[in-house]
Formats: C-alpha cells, sequence, structure tokens
C-alpha cells in the first residue's frame, strides 16, 4: 500500500513539521491534523500546518492510511484510545515519542489488533507548539523506526518510505538499544543541561546578577537546550527511567574522576580527555549533524 492518506495527532513542533515537510515535499499525499488544545488547533490552521485541521481526533484519523502520533510521550496512551474506535482496516499507527521501549507497550494496551510501528526522528529543536515547525526539520536528519519482530515489512517499508520522502535517513534498531544509545546522546545532555542551568540560577542570589550579565559561550548554549519543553522532557525521563539511570550512574563515576584530576593537579588527565572529545565534535561535523536548525551544519548550506 502506498501512503495517500496521513493524519497528525497533535499539531506542536513535531506534528507541525511533518504536516508542513509532507505538504512541500509530499505534494500528492493529503493530511489531516487534531490537537487537544483548541487553541492549537486555531494556530494550526492559520498556518496551514496540515490540509485540514479536524474538530475530532476520530474525524481527523477515519480515512487514513498512516496515522502518526506527535504528543508528549505520556500522552501517547490516552492519544491512542481517542482514535481506537475510528481507525480503517490495515492502518499504520506510528508515533515521533523520543523514548520507544514504554511508548510501544503503551500504543499495544491502547490498540491491541492495529500495525504499530514505533518511529523516533532525531531532529527538533528547543521551541514547541504550532508556531515552532518548519518544512525543513527532517532533512538529513536520522529517523530510528523500532517495529516489533511481527511487524509487517510491507508496512515499515511504507513507513520508511515516508520519512525518506521528508528528507529523512532511515534506520531499524530494536526499542531497548534505541532506548540505550538515545539515553547517552540526548536524554542525558538535556539533564546535564537543566542541572547546570538550575545550579547557576541558584548561585545568583551570591553573585547578584553576574551568572546571567557574563553568560559567555558555554552557559549560553546549555541555556538553550535548557529551555526545551517541560512536559516533554518530564516525560522522557519518566519512561526511560532504566537506560537513563544507568548512563547516569557511568557520568556520574566520569565526573568523579576529572574532579580528583582536578583536585591531585593531574593536568594530563584532563588534557587527554578534551583532545578526544574535540575529535568527536569534528566528527560530528564532518557528518552535519551538529545542529538543528536551519541553515546550520548542513552540507547544502
Ligand atoms: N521537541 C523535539 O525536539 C522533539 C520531540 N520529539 C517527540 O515528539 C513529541 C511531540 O513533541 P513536540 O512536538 O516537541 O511537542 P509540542 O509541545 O510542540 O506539541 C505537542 C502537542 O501535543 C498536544 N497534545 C498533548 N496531549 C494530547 C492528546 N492526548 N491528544 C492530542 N493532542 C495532545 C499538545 O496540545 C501540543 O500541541 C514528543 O513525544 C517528543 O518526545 C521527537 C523528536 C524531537
Ligand atoms: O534541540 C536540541 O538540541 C535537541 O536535542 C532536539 C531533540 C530533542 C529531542 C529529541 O528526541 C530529538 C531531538
Amino acid at each position: 500500500m502506498t501512503i495517500e492518506r496521513v493524519a497528525i495527532i497533535g499539531l506542536g513542533l513535531i506534528g507541525g513539521s511533518i504536516g508542513l515537510a509532507t505538504g512541500e515535499m509530499l505534494g500528492e499525499v493529503e493530511t489531516t491534523g487534531w490537537d487537544a488544545d483548541s487553541e492549537v488547533r486555531r494556530r494550526a490552521g492559520e498556518r496551514g500546518l496540515v490540509g485540514k485541521v479536524c474538530d475530532t481526533a476520530g474525524e481527523a484519523v477515519i480515512d487514513a492510511d498512516l496515522v502518526i502520533l506527535c504528543v508528549p510521550v505520556g500522552a501517547m496512551e490516552e492519544a491512542a484510545s481517542g482514535i481506537a474506535a475510528s481507525l480503517k482496516p490495515g492502518v499504520i499507527v506510528s508515533d515521533v515519542g523520543s523514548s520507544k521501549g514504554s511508548v510501544a507497550k503503551a500504543l499495544a494496551r491502547a490498540l491491541p489488533d492495529a500495525t504499530i510501528i514505533p518511529a523516533h526522528p532525531v531532529a527538533g529543536t528547543e521551541r514547541s507548539g504550532p508556531d515552532a515547525g518548519f518544512a525543513e526539520l527532517f532533512r538529513h536528519r536520522w529517523c530510528i523506526l523500532t517495529p516489533g519482530a511481527d511487524a509487517p515489512e510491507a508496512a515499515v517499508a511504507d513507513l520508511s518510505a515516508f520519512w525518506e520522502g521528508l528528507g529523512a535517513k532511515v534506520e531499524i534498531m530494536d526499542a531497548e538499544h534505541h532506548d540505550l544509545v538515545l539515553a547517552v546522546t540526548s536524554h542525558i545532555p538535556h539533564l546535564i543541561a537543566y542541572t547546570i542551568v538550575g545550579t547557576a540560577s541558584d548561585l545568583e542570589d551570591v553573585t547578584r546578577g553576574e551568572v546571567i550579565k557574563y553568560s559567555a559561550g558555554g552557559f549560553r548554549d546549555f541555556t538553550r537546550i535548557a529551555a526545551s519543553n517541560p512536559v516533554m522532557w518530564r516525560d522522557v525521563f519518566l519512561t526511560n527511567r532504566d537506560a537513563v539511570l544507568e548512563v547516569l550512574g557511568r557520568f556520574n563515576e566520569d565526573l568523579t574522576a576529572l574532579q580528583r584530576a582536578i583536585r591531585n593537579g593531574d593536568g594530563d588527565t584532563l588534557h587527554d580527555l578534551f583532545e578526544r572529545t574535540r575529535t568527536i565534535r569534528r566528527s560530528i561535523i564532518e557528518e552535519g549533524q551538529d545542529d538543528a536548525r536551519p541553515d546550520f551544519g548542513r552540507k547544502d548550506h
């Protein structure tokens, strides 16, 4: 089956970007959408994020070949339950959640008979809401699919083709591996940013405004990440608890080793690590993966 009609539930940054990208890059595919927030629906209609913003979730999905749930991870089960009675036979139900293991279980509970293929576009920004989306978001970015063992191959191929049509590169892996990898590359970095910005803000009383005043380079970069959507990130940490705690344990050990090196005046340890991390940064830039925002780090810009 080729995908002719896509329904998007949740019209914020990711849902809105999928709608815009589909309109721009897959012009023959029809899009419908719905969001639980009426103000978001109104704004989505004004911006033309999807072809038709519907009044109910059921109306949005009724003719769809592909339904993509673009809500916070903790709201996936409720969103899936809300469309269960209106899905047409053979529809593919997918999502874009940043953690995958617990979402797969939640979707299977809500839609026991549906073809479910979870996905995670590894592309985003710190912004959220219906004004944040843009059509280019997924171009040259990875989209990871985590189909269960029983997922029909044809449905996986259709969903892969859809994401490739939006400019993404598709990779397939199991949900548990995804959650460990993303804990390292995305979830812990966000936790570190939230922590350092929180600590600096607590120190504001001591420094009387100087943290903000002199917030050059490093701290500024952390504040961008720490401005990310609180509901979304609360849900990511609650649903990817095991992998996050495992990686955090390792991180704490490494931080303690650095603390010891500083206390002991062990410059070699510090220098060796900083050399190694500089190389990692260079290889990320060579891959064109260094920033999700338009005009950043792309080979074609
Ligand atoms: N923000 C990012 O950079 C990325 C986010 N993701 C994932 O994408 C999903 C959506 O995130 P964003 O688009 O950034 O969030 P967002 O906050 O911009 O949009 C989410 C939308 O879902 C709506 N919503 C909440 N519960 C709902 C429900 N039960 N039914 C219908 N609509 C509902 C909200 O009203 C909101 O408009 C999350 O699961 C997140 O983990 C994935 C990749 C990147
Ligand atoms: O804005 C950033 O730096 C991000 O890291 C965006 C992002 C957030 C969550 C994801 O699941 C994927 C990408």
